[in-house]
């Protein structure tokens, strides 16, 4: 049977990674992009296969239940890849709210989609895409294991555990293979400048301060958004059924030293004074819970379908600011809404 995968949030910044490898890679596979367009997806993302006759994107929301029941009916959907998602653990902690809505009834919406639509269970996958923070907060040692238990600190991170949760009550009630993976943070082209790295390179642009939570001690796994791409292609074709599987860069830092190389490559790249970008350097109040450490083993990933990360942070990190430079008016367009004139000129009119 040919494959139609439904990849939703894929005009966001993992998804729009995830659909371009997936357009281009696989010709003989129809990607249908469901996305809702928030504040931080944009159709720009994917001007690369935007007119790949295997492509296809659909503005529905999550929360429209008949909307998503027809676009499986529409486009007979096989499979699908679920990222769409609220993921800014800031605007979660001023709006709970929002995050259940899309976060955990969007994705119990989706799973109910597919359960009605798909008939012989056995020959379709929902591929679930989550995140680290399921399992909490770690002190200085240790790693977050696939066995590790949930204890999510934050309401982003509660509402991804729930949404983690219902797919497996969904695959264990209704028998729907599933496969869901947890992932580090990403970092990369396409970013939403509210997260730290983009958030650092787009200010020292403007001269504006970079503001660092409490004292810039909490640690972060980073990995290239790409790699984390490539791995989920993977674990889509080559993970088994009902498993799940951690994603992480084993690449550690902590938020002061990753903000404070970004002022040196900027120093550079600008031909700014050596020192002059950390002088934006602002100590702020602390997010509230904000959680220590997150490292990731990606052991079992490793071992059973051969994924490392290709790129060394270095070499990420070049690249990302070197993207964020050339795409000025990228910048531009998603801090003023500008988008929405490219959705405009190229499908329908935005609401
Ligand atoms: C925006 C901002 C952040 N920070 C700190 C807070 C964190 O310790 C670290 C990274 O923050 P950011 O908001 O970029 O990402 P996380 O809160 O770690 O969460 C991210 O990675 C996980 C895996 C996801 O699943 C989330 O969806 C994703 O947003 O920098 C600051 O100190 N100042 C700032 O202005």
């Amino acid at each position: 049977m040919k494959k139609t995968i439904l990849i939703t949030g894929g005009a966001g910044f993992i998804g729009s990674h995830v659909v371009q490898l997936f357009v281009k890679k696989y010709p003989y596979y129809n990607i249908v992009n469901l996305d809702c367009l928030t504040y931080a997806g944009n159709l720009e993302n994917l001007q690369l296969v935007e007119n790949e006759p295997n492509y296809y994107f659909s503005k529905v929301n999550l929360l429209d239940e008949e909307g998503l029941k027809k676009v499986f009916h529409d486009f007979s959907i096989t499979d699908v890849i679920h990222l769409a998602a609220e993921s800014h653990v800031d605007r979660s902690i001023s709006d709970p709210l929002a995050f259940v809505k899309t976060n955990v009834l969007g994705t119990v919406n989706l799973l109910n989609a597919a359960k009605t639509y798909w008939k012989e269970l056995d020959s379709h996958l929902f591929y679930h895409v989550s995140t680290d923070e399921v399992y909490g907060s770690l002190g200085k040692d240790g790693y977050f294991m696939e066995t590790t238990a949930y204890d999510p600190k934050s309401p982003y991170s509660a509402s991804k555990a729930s949404s983690d949760h219902f797919v497996r009550a969904y695959a264990n009630t209704f028998k729907i293979n599933t496969v869901i993976s947890n992932c580090s943070n990403n970092y990369g082209p396409n970013q939403f400048p509210e997260k730290l790295i983009p958030l650092c390179i787009n200010n020292i642009q403007h001269e504006r301060a970079l503001p660092i939570y409490g004292k810039g001690e909490n640690v972060r796994d980073w990995l290239y958004v790409e790699d984390h791409a490539q791995a989920i292609d993977l674990i889509f074709h080559k993970g088994k059924r009902g498993e799940t599987y951690n994603i992480g860069g084993w690449n550690e830092w902590k938020n002061i030293d990753i903000v404070k190389l970004i002022c040196n490559i900027m120093d550079k790249k600008l031909g700014k004074e050596p020192g002059s970008s950390a002088q934006l350097i602002k100590f702020v109040k602390d997010r509230a819970g904000h959680d220590l450490r997150y490292a990731i083993d990606a052991t079992k990933l490793q071992e059973e379908l051969g994924w490392r990360p290709s790129l060394q942070f270095e070499e990420g990190i070049e690249k990302t600011i070197d993207w964020y430079l050339k795409n000025q008016q990228w910048l531009e367009n998603v801090t003023s809404g500008n988008y929405k004139e490219y959705y405009a000129a190229h499908y329908q009119s935005p609401e």
